[in-house]
C-alpha cells in the first residue's frame, strides 16, 4: 500500500503545481500554512459552492444545508447565496445564521430537546420551519403561542424503523432511538392528529433523517417506502427525507454524487406515489470534501519494532471523528502530493490522551521527517464544528481560496479567548 493519495479524495479545485506541491483554489498550501500557521482549515470556496448549486438543482427551494457539517458566517452566507435554506440545530447555530444575515424565513430549528428560549427566539424570528420532535416540545409551542408568539409552520420528525448501515452513533432512523415519533407503534400518527387540531402549529409535512454517511441508496429507498404509506392518507404538502448521504474518506471508497442520489430519492418517491414536494438536508455531502487541514510534523518517533508515531500540532480538538467513531483518513505530504507513500506510521495530536490519534494506520512519503506540513484530506464536515479547547488547546482559523486568493474567515483563537468567558 504505497500509492499515491488518490486524487478524487481533493477538492475539486485541486491541481498540482510546478515543483509537484499541492495547489488548491490557485493557492499553494505551503504558502498558506506559512501565512496562517498551522493547524488550519483549507476550504474550496468553489467546491462548496457546487455542491450547494447540485442540491439546488435538484431540489429548488427544498435544498437545506444541515449547518452542523460546518457552520461559520461565511459558510451561511455561501449556502445562501446559493439558494439553500439552513438545518439549524440548536440556538447557537440559529444565532451565527442570523448573524450571517440569512432570513429567518430560511432556517429549519432541529433539536430533540429545544428548551423554552430556542423555541421561543425561533418563533419570534419567524423561522421557515420548527422540525418538532416530541409532544413535550409540542406543549412548549402551545404555551407560547398561548402567551403571544406566533403559530410557527412544522414538521413532524418521524422515526421510520430503519437502520441505516453506519455507525450506530450516527443511526437515527431506527424505532430505538432518541429522535423522532415512532411510525410503527402508531405515535407518529397519533403526533399528526394532535398537531393538526392544534391552533398553536401548522402542519406542513413530515421530517425523516435514517442517519450520517449512508453510502447505499436501499437505505434511503427504504425509508421512502414507509413513508409513502404513512404519508398516504395525510395529504400534507412536504416531505424532508433528511441529510445522510456518505461521502469516500480513504482509498477505495466511492459514493454517489448528490445529483445521482437526489435521482434516486426522486424516483423512487415517484414510483412509491408520493405526492409531496420532496426535501433534503445534507452536510456532509456539501462540506466534507471542500476542505484539507494542514498541520506542522513537531516529532517523529521511531519504537524499535513496533511502530512510528509522528506527532503534528492538533489533533483530536479538530477532528473528534476518529477517536468517536473509529473513523479512517489519508494523510499526505503538500510538498509532494503525487509521492508514493510506502511507510506506515500513527498520526497522533498533541494532546494528553493516548487515543489522540488522526490516522491510525498512516501511509506516508518516505522522506517525511520534522518540520513537514502534512495534510488530511476530507476534513470539511464534522472537523471544525466538532472542534474543542482541549487541554486548552487553540481552536484553528479557517481560510476560504478561490482564484488564487485566500480569504480568512475563521481567525485563529487566542488566549484571550481561552479567558474570555472566565470570570472568577
Ligand atoms: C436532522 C438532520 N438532518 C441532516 C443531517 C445531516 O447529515 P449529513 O451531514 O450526514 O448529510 C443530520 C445529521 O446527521 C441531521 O441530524
Ligand atoms: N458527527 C457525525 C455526524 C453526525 C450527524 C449529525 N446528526 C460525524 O462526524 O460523522
Amino acid at each position: 500500500m504505497s500509492a499515491p493519495l488518490p486524487f478524487h479524495l481533493l477538492p475539486d479545485n485541486a491541481t498540482v503545481g510546478d515543483r509537484g506541491q499541492l495547489v488548491i483554489g490557485g493557492c499553494d498550501l505551503l504558502d498558506l500554512a506559512e501565512e496562517f500557521g498551522t493547524p488550519l482549515f483549507v476550504y474550496d470556496e468553489d467546491h462548496l459552492r457546487a455542491r450547494a448549486r447540485e442540491a439546488v438543482a435538484a431540489f429548488g427551494d427544498h435544498a437545506t444545508y444541515a449547518s452542523k457539517a460546518f457552520l461559520c458566517r461565511a459558510m451561511a452566507r455561501l449556502v445562501h447565496e446559493e439558494g439553500m435554506s439552513i438545518d439549524v440545530a440548536t440556538g447557537g447555530e440559529m444565532a451565527v445564521a442570523l448573524a450571517a444575515d440569512v432570513p429567518a424565513g430560511r432556517l429549519h430549528l432541529h433539536g430533540n430537546n429545544k428548551s423554552g428560549d430556542e423555541l421561543r427566539e425561533a418563533m419570534a424570528a419567524g423561522v421557515g420551519r420548527i422540525i418538532v420532535d416530541s409532544f413535550d416540545e409540542m406543549d412548549r409551542i402551545e404555551a407560547l403561542v398561548a402567551a403571544g408568539s406566533p403559530a410557527p409552520r412544522v414538521l413532524l420528525r418521524v422515526t421510520p424503523g430503519v437502520k441505516a448501515e453506519t455507525h450506530e452513533f450516527v443511526a437515527t432512523g431506527q424505532d430505538d432511538s432518541k429522535f423522532g415519533f415512532t411510525v410503527a407503534t402508531g405515535v407518529a400518527l397519533e403526533a399528526v392528529r394532535r398537531a393538526e387540531a392544534s391552533d398553536a402549529m401548522d402542519l406542513v409535512g413530515i421530517h425523516c433523517h435514517i442517519g450520517s454517511q449512508v453510502f447505499e441508496a436501499e437505505s434511503f429507498a427504504k425509508a421512502l417506502a414507509v413513508l409513502a404509506t404513512f404519508t398516504a392518507p395525510l395529504d400534507l404538502p412536504e416531505l424532508v427525507i433528511g441529510g445522510g448521504l456518505g461521502v469516500p474518506y480513504v482509498t477505495g471508497e466511492q459514493a454517489p454524487s448528490i445529483s445521482d442520489w437526489a435521482a434516486e430519492l426522486t424516483s423512487a418517491a415517484a414510483s412509491l406515489g408520493i405526492t409531496a414536494t420532496l426535501g433534503i438536508e445534507p452536510g456532509r455531502a456539501i462540506a466534507a470534501a471542500a476542505a484539507v487541514t494542514l498541520y506542522t510534523v513537531g516529532t517523529v518517533k521511531p519504537l524499535e519494532g513496533i511502530r512510528t508515531y509522528v506527532a503534528v500540532d492538533g489533533g483530536m480538538s479538530d477532528n473528534p471523528r476518529p477517536v468517536l467513531y473509529g473513523s479512517g483518513y489519508e494523510t499526505f505530504l503538500p510538498r509532494a502530493v503525487e509521492a508514493e507513500r510506502p511507510q506506515q506510521v500513527r498520526v497522533v495530536g498533541k494532546h494528553c490522551e493516548s487515543g489522540d490519534i488522526l490516522v491510525r494506520d498512516a501511509q506516508v512519503p518516505s522522506d517525511l521527517a520534522v518540520g513537514d506540513v502534512l495534510a488530511t484530506p476530507v476534513t470539511g464536515a464534522y472537523g471544525h464544528s466538532m472542534g474543542s479547547n482541549y487541554n486548552k488547546v487553540l481552536r484553528p482559523p479557517v481560510v476560504f481560496v478561490r482564484d488564487g486568493d485566500a480569504r480568512l474567515v475563521v481567525r485563529r483563537e487566542t488566549p484571550e479567548d481561552l479567558l474570555r468567558t472566565d470570570v472568577g
